[in-house]
């Protein structure tokens, strides 16, 4: 159905970008509860149109309860629909949320540029723009690509004046889920949403979003979340690939690699207490790391460790889940050789057949033709003598040779 067709129902609206299970899963029933007509903006024709179709979608709280949550009412466009775009810039539109990946992620430009200058055009007032992606200072990135967009001084001011963006923290475990009905999603119920205060504009209309939460102390947040939940998993990801573990579940359940990813969050943990102080207290960290244990154990969640793996030249970027909390170590002078181990974990990663990931194939390539030493020399930035890029090159190279160093 093309959008011009369709009639919103005078509520305030809200733009997803990315109709897949954290934005259904998780933005989108937010942003619904919390009274939003919410659109979606997705690339996928088949999602698009069933949302449209059926105006609505189930989400499935995974707690052994059969909990179920119908979140309406919601509709949907094409993200490259420029037309489209430009209609629902002409709503009550006051946020604008995305969770398509940090790859895809300077793609929406284009599309959120459409939208500024459609309401600089039009006159109309303040909106926010929230990046909800697994990468610190998503925001940020989406903010300097939209600006590269829009190059007329007059839209960069509009846009100064206008559009609040807010960097953010979201963490809530969303993996693919199985039904007859394919918009219905399955979540946890744990949830939390930690958005920069300092950041967001008010908007007319001026929702409260309950759900989401404003802090002033975001920072810590990101770190938090990013280097504890996010750590965790994909360290559990890629020893549990190693030793032939198919789900989360499976992995953290071997005692050995709970006791590994456990080791592991503790020495970034210490690092988060020195940095964030007195933000964490050891006690309150003690109680989050816990918790996130438990949530990895959660047997009614069936986390695929291929999709939690996923992308490893993203998640060995520098600040992203493995080096970050390495960094936050070493400039502390802190422990740090479980997170070591994990890095040489994640460069043994590469699912095969319908699991295949391209960045797990491209790090096996670039291994084999330039050896591991270089492959960890670039990721870092480290020198070939330096005593953590070393200790990373023997855990690979034990790794390799007996890959279930998760049971020595
Ligand atoms: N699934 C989860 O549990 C969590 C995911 N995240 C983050 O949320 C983001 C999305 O993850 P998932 O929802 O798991 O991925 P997903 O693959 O389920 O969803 C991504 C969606 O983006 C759409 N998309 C791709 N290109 C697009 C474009 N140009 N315009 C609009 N939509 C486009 C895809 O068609 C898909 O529907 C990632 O950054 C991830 O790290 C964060 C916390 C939890
Ligand atoms: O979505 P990414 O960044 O590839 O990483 C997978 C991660 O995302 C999550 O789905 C949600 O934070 C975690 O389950 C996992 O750590």
């Amino acid at each position: 159905m093309p959008f011009e067709a369709m009639s919103l129902p005078g509520k305030p609206v809200a733009l997803q970008f990315g109709a897949g299970n954290i934005g259904r899963g998780f933005i989108g029933a937010v942003l619904s509860k919390a009274g939003f007509h919410v659109v979606f903006a997705d690339v996928v024709e088949k999602i698009v149109d069933a949302l449209n179709e059926q105006g609505q979608y189930d989400v499935h709280v995974l707690n052994g309860c059969e909990q179920i949550e119908t979140v309406k009412p919601v509709s949907a466009i094409i993200s490259t629909d420029m037309k489209a775009v430009a209609a629902i810039a002409r709503e009550p539109l006051s946020i604008i949320t995305t969770a398509v990946g940090p790859n895809i992620l300077p793609r929406l430009a284009k599309p959120i540029a459409q939208i500024i200058r459609t309401r600089m055009a039009e006159g109309m007032g303040p909106i926010n723009i929230v990046a909800c992606e697994n990468l610190q200072n998503a925001t940020v990135i989406l903010r300097e690509a939209i600006e590269k967009e829009l190059t007329d001084k007059e839209e960069l001011l509009y846009l100064q004046d206008n559009i609040g963006f807010a960097i953010c923290s979201v963490d809530r475990i969303v993996p693919p889920f199985s039904s007859d009905k394919p918009l219905d999603v399955g979540v946890e119920p744990f949830y939390e949403w930690t958005v920069d205060s300092h950041s967001l504009k008010k908007t007319d209309p001026d929702v409260e979003i309950e759900g989401m939460h404003a802090t002033d102390n975001l920072d810590a947040y990101v770190q938090r979340k990013l280097f504890t939940l996010n750590t965790g998993h994909a360290i559990a990801a890629y020893l549990g690939f190693l030793d032939n573990k198919s789900t989360i579940l499976d992995s953290i359940n071997d005692n050995s690699i709970h006791d590994i990813v456990s080791r592991a969050l503790h020495e970034s943990g210490a690092a988060l207490i020195e940095k964030h102080s007195p933000f964490f207290t050891l006690e309150e960290h003690e109680e989050y790391v816990k918790k996130i244990l438990e949530r990895f154990q959660n047997s009614h969640l069936k986390d695929e460790v291929s999709r939690v793996g996923r992308e490893p030249l993203r998640k060995l970027r520098r600040g992203d889940r493995l080096l970050g909390p390495i960094e936050m170590c070493r400039e502390r002078n802190l422990e740090r050789d479980t997170l070591l181990l994990g890095v040489a974990a994640a460069l043994l990663f590469h699912p095969t057949g319908a699991q295949e990931d391209k960045e797990a194939t491209q790090v096996q390539q670039r291994i084999q033709e330039e050896g591991v030493e270089k492959v960890v020399a670039d990721l870092t930035g480290w020198s070939s003598d330096d005593k953590d890029l070393r200790k990373i090159v023997r855990d690979y190279n034990m790794l390799k040779s007996q890959p279930f160093i998760a049971r020595l």
